[in-house]
């Protein structure tokens, strides 16, 4: 019934991004999603464009728009999460990081910034004429929603995915389709869990009982601990996350997750969106027990929160003494992103029975191989703060873990040394006693 409206859109890559203008902003991807035949043609329209605003995050692929223009002559790319391409790039000064509150996202394109085209890659097309965000749901329908211009790439190896809503766009508010035939999906492999890792998620573990609901982070540790959920003997777990990753589908073929104690969506594994490997987009698929939401559905905390139990583990790059914590910046130089680290810091505490864990490993050695304590008097100079103190629950390191709610500004500084690396344990009690948060011991 909609082959022919599909049909009447069909156009060439280089066909449709000419629609795309002068000082135009343009949502174009996001993780897995990158619209590669877009990608190109629109790189090869570079000399006739100037001062188009490209948005998107956590990209895994190289990208040709960004890579014919180093100087951002053309193109100037925004990112709302850093993946390490990104990361580059915006330490170089040849792109921009744009702070974010992962959970606010699609209000933020639908009431506060401009978009005059959306250029995307989706699954293809069903029966109903619906294309299938697939493993971006997260702000792709609020992007669409404001726009001028919509373009979708079709990728014949994008799994249809089911979902809540907002997890597909119909034809009739498609402007053009550009056919991709069978592109694959790029591969992200999970991050190698280290030893530390093990033993930071040890700690997390007993913290765990049977009929939580889990969200996952980014990173090394956040892998480890899904690894020993599943090879655990913890039952009928939920899963209501952001991004999901492979450590998930290793808990469901280990039998973990039923997702029967949850609150809302009983029996389905929640996400925004998702990047892994083949197992991981094959497990998407038409998948029933698997629903993709909007952004401010999965990271909303008053959402979240109504599962009980809610559980979220999130990796950090420093704590300073009274429990600030940086996740996203190495000094003022950033490393990634808030994401959804503070939305689901806030969902675990709210949610009945719920606990939020950040954890680091005690130490960073730099390039010159010397040793730094991750526990910090102060944060580094220029620093970001991710989670405010009073936000912060649980904080985990290879040396234990503390439980910073309530507490004074004394008894959190003896809590975070007590974690700390032993050779840096002295100096922190030094610089607690400067800074006035050492309690003089009667
Ligand atoms: C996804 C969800 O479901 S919800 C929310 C999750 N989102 C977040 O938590 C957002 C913020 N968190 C993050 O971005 C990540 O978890 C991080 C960055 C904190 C940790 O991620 P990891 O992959 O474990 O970090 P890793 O230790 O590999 O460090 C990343 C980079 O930062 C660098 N780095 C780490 N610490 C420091 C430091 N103190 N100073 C300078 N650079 C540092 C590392 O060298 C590495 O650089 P490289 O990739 O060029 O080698
Ligand atoms: C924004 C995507 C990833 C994250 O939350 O860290």
């Amino acid at each position: 019934m909609y082959m022919e409206e599909y049909r009447k859109k069909c156009v060439s890559a280089d066909e449709a991004v000419k629609v795309i203008r002068n000082g135009d902003w343009v949502e174009f991807a996001w993780a897995a999603t990158v619209p590669g035949l877009l990608d190109d043609a629109l790189a090869r329209r570079k000399d006739e464009l100037f001062d188009v605003n490209l948005r998107g995050g956590v990209i895994i692929t190289p990208m040709a728009c960004l890579e014919c223009d180093p100087a951002g002559e053309h193109f100037t790319w925004n990112s709302w999460h850093l993946g390490g391409r990104e990361r580059k790039m915006v330490q170089k000064g040849q792109a921009y990081y744009i702070p974010l509150k992962y959970s606010e996202l699609p209000r933020y394109l639908r009431e506060n910034v401009k978009t005059d085209v959306v250029a995307i890659q989706v699954a293809p097309m069903d029966a109903h004429g619906y294309f299938s965000f697939g493993v971006t749901v997260s702000h792709y329908a609020a992007a669409i929603e404001k726009a001028r211009a919509v373009i979708v790439e079709v990728n014949e190896d994008m799994p249809s995915v089911h979902g809540g809503y907002d997890h597909a766009v119909h034809i009739s508010k498609v402007d053009y389709v550009v056919e991709g035939g069978h592109r694959g999906l790029p591969i992200l492999p999970s991050a190698a869990a280290s030893d530390l890792d093990r033993q930071i998620a040890e700690y997390v573990l007993p913290e765990i009982t049977d009929g939580a609901c889990i969200q996952l982070g980014i990173g090394g540790m956040p892998n480890a601990l899904g690894k020993m959920i599943a090879e655990s003997n913890l039952k009928d777990l939920g899963v209501h996350t952001e991004m999901l990753v492979d450590g998930f589908v290793d808990m469901v073929e280990a039998g973990k997750v039923t997702g029967m104690c949850k609150k809302l969506d009983r029996g389905r594994i929640v996400y925004a969106f998702a990047a892994g490997t083949q197992k991981l987009y094959d497990f998407l698929r038409n998948n029933p027990s698997v629903a993709g939401y909007p952004v401010d559905y999965t990271n909303h905390p008053f959402i979240a929160s109504q599962n009980d139990q809610l559980i979220s583990i999130n990796s950090a790059l420093e704590v300073d003494l009274t429990g600030q914590v940086c996740s996203e910046s190495a000094g003022p130089s950033m490393i990634s992103g808030a994401g959804g680290q503070l939305d689901f810091v806030e969902a675990a505490y709210n949610s009945k029975g719920g606990k939020s864990f950040i954890c680091l490993p005690s130490t960073y050695t730099d390039k010159n191989g010397q040793l730094h304590s991750r526990i910090k008097g102060m944060m580094t100079y220029g620093a970001t703060i991710t989670d405010t103190r009073p936000t912060v629950q649980y904080v985990v390191t290879e040396y234990g873990k503390v439980n910073l709610k309530g507490l004074p500004t004394w008894q959190r500084a003896e809590a975070l040394i007590s974690i700390a690396h032993p050779d840096f344990r002295e100096s922190l009690i030094e610089e607690a006693k400067q800074l006035k948060i050492w309690r003089k011991k009667a």
